[in-house]
């Protein structure tokens, strides 16, 4: 039976592509930063220009099709996600890393039908590596299929995670702690590649075995979500729930028992969702 969806995914990987030659050739030229909704909260020329094409070219093909992009919510567009065909778009996860050429910065493309991810794109640009996943498919990096690591024991595993750009010092102390917790598992690495998307890749490469993160947003971890599922690992809240992409609260792991291993260690807290609707201005 033919792929209800391929086409669409076909069409994300070649955009994915094109999009990542337009990040390589800025690196080079062009990294002029702005800043958001704090001073370390970056964007870029090159963060605009990327979503616009990607939305611009899959809306020519797709024209009943929605999205959600980083840098349209920026802007001021809603981030709801319905049962309408979906993209949800980072188009430079790892902002900070493309800015100091921190040598990891993804393209993020996450494809959701009835709030369920079909398919997910996630070019890491400047490795070349293309992850790819189809719901039912398998997770695969450059066409080579992905398996996460078979580790069970926390104390013998690497855990990514980020510190994010919230610098409110209440937030920061659960961070440190946090890591300090699992530091003293103890485990046997802790790292941070900068970019919540290339983090997920490497556990589902098997690389590490689980990333954490509280304050992601939903197009941080609406692709990679699916690799890791796909290539054999759980998706989990830091509290041990079931994980909801907009709560900005992931845990993805190898398998259950670290991610249950990490819940444990984690000091929650819940920063303000991704669908919150933007507060009312009454003009008298
Ligand atoms: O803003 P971009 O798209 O670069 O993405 C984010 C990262 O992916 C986070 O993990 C990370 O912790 C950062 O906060 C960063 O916001
Ligand atoms: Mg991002
Ligand atoms: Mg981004």
């Amino acid at each position: 039976m033919s792929d209800l969806w391929q086409n669409a995914m076909d069409h994300a990987v070649a955009i994915a592509r094109k999009s990542g030659e337009l990040v390589r050739e800025a690196l080079r030229d062009d990294r002029k930063v702005m800043t958001k909704s704090s001073s370390i909260d970056l964007v870029t020329k090159t963060d605009q220009k990327v979503e616009q094409l990607i939305i611009q070219s899959v809306r020519e093909k797709f024209p009943s099709h929605r999205f959600i992009g980083e840098e349209s919510v920026a802007a001021g567009e809603t981030c709801d996600l319905t049962d309408t065909p979906t993209w949800i778009i980072d188009p430079i996860d790892g902002t900070t890393n493309f800015v100091h050429a921190f040598p990891f910065v993804a393209v993020s493309i996450g494809f959701y039908v009835n709030k369920q991810s079909e398919f997910a794109v996630v070019f890491s640009c400047l490795e070349d590596k293309m992850f790819t996943a189809r719901r039912g498919g398998g997770a695969f990096c450059n066409g080579e299929p992905l398996q996460v690591s078979d580790q069970e024991d926390v104390r013998q595993s690497i855990i990514a995670t980020e510190f994010g750009s919230n610098r409110d010092v209440e937030a920061v102390d659960k961070i440190f702690s946090s890591l300090r917790n699992i530091l003293c598992l103890p485990v046997q690495g802790v790292r941070s590649a900068g970019t919540a998307a290339i983090n997920m890749c490497l556990v589902a490469s098997g690389c590490v075995e689980a990333y954490y993160e509280i304050g992601v947003h939903v197009w941080d971890v609406a692709a990679a979500s699916l690799i890791v599922s796909e290539a054999g690992g759980v998706l989990m809240d830091v509290d041990g729930g079931a994980v909801d992409l907009m709560s900005r609260r992931i845990i993805a792991a190898n398998n259950r028992t670290i991610a249950e291993n990490l819940v444990k260690e984690i000091e929650s807290f819940s920063p303000t969702r991704d669908d919150t609707p933007p507060p009312q201005v009454n003009h008298y």
